[in-house]
């Protein structure tokens, strides 16, 4: 399927190396399907993401964002690319706070310090929203390792270890992402202490695979170390591709960290009629 006929212009930007590509839709209808979703996401033929950020006009925000993955699914959340666009329009348009609109609702983001907060929202804990296939206690989900199960707007299922360096990442994360326990499989973190209220992540993304940060990912992970007691509220977490924020607040998750614009480019009517 053709979603245009005509060539359509995007940006490349990543977040601690989790790595997006933004098409601005405001003004216009959406143009993402799964095919182009997954066409773009292939690396070697495409262009390369872990997600796809699609921006549209919205009544009650700023703008709104909808999330892809690289094979062509749906995300309810992204907290890297959010903070990423919600860095393009705070430039584009000189303001230090903004509303944005996800699958979530209605989200904040705002500049301090040179930096861009947003607020992912607050933690879900009940096994419905995550959601998990039965009722369970979220805090000790039963699998082994004994992990965490949040939701940000979409599942994650966090393991305390002693070393998330030494976990075997790919086998284990593509294992639990397709766990029964999960009926719209999940999003994987390991995490280890490495001092007071610092992190060792790494993650296993649902349709993504392993990825080298992600947002919604270090908010689960902060939630669920608070939770275990293994950390206070205001976390550092040190990913792959470098070092993300989350503050636990009462009004929500509140995630920063590095946002990179990489290029804009557009993509030929030939590659888009080969969808
Ligand atoms: N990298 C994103 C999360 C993508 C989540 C996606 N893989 C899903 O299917 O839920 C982030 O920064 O939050």
């Amino acid at each position: 399927m053709t979603p245009s006929a005509e060539p359509l212009t995007f940006r490349k930007m990543h977040g601690a190396g989790n790595d997006f590509v933004v098409i601005d839709s405001r003004g216009r209808s959406r143009v993402t399907t799964p095919a182009l979703a997954k066409g773009l996401g292939d690396r070697h033929r495409g262009v390369g993401f872990d997600q796809l950020a699609e921006l549209h006009d919205d009544p009650e925000a700023d703008f709104a964002l909808d999330f892809w993955n690289a094979d062509g699914t749906t995300a309810g959340a992204c907290g890297n690319a959010t903070r990423c666009v919600a860095w393009l329009v705070m430039r584009e348009t000189g303001r230090d706070r903004l509303t944005l609109r996800t699958e979530r609702g209605l989200l904040e983001a705002v500049l301090r310090n040179g930096r861009v907060w947003v607020n992912m929202g607050a933690p879900l804990t009940d096994w419905r929203e995550i959601p998990l296939s039965g009722p369970q206690d979220t805090l000790h989900l039963p699998l082994p390792g004994d992990p965490v199960g949040v939701g940000m707007g979409n599942p994650h299922c966090v393991f305390l270890t002693h070393d998330a360096e030494g976990v075997a990442l790919e086998e284990q994360g593509r294992a639990v992402e397709h766990d029964p326990l999960f009926p719209e499989r999940t999003n994987v973190e390991f995490i280890s202490l490495l001092g007071k209220d610092h992190l060792r992540m790494r993650v296993w993304e649902r349709g993504a695979g392993v990825t080298l940060a992600c947002g919604s990912g270090a908010c689960a992970a902060a939630v669920a170390a608070a939770l275990r007691g293994l950390t206070g509220r205001q976390v550092v977490l040190d990913l792959d591709g470098g070092r993300l924020e989350v503050d636990w607040q009462d009004n929500g998750v509140w995630l920063t960290g590095p946002v990179a614009e990489v290029f804009t480019a557009t993509i030929t009517a030939d590659f888009l009629a080969t969808l």
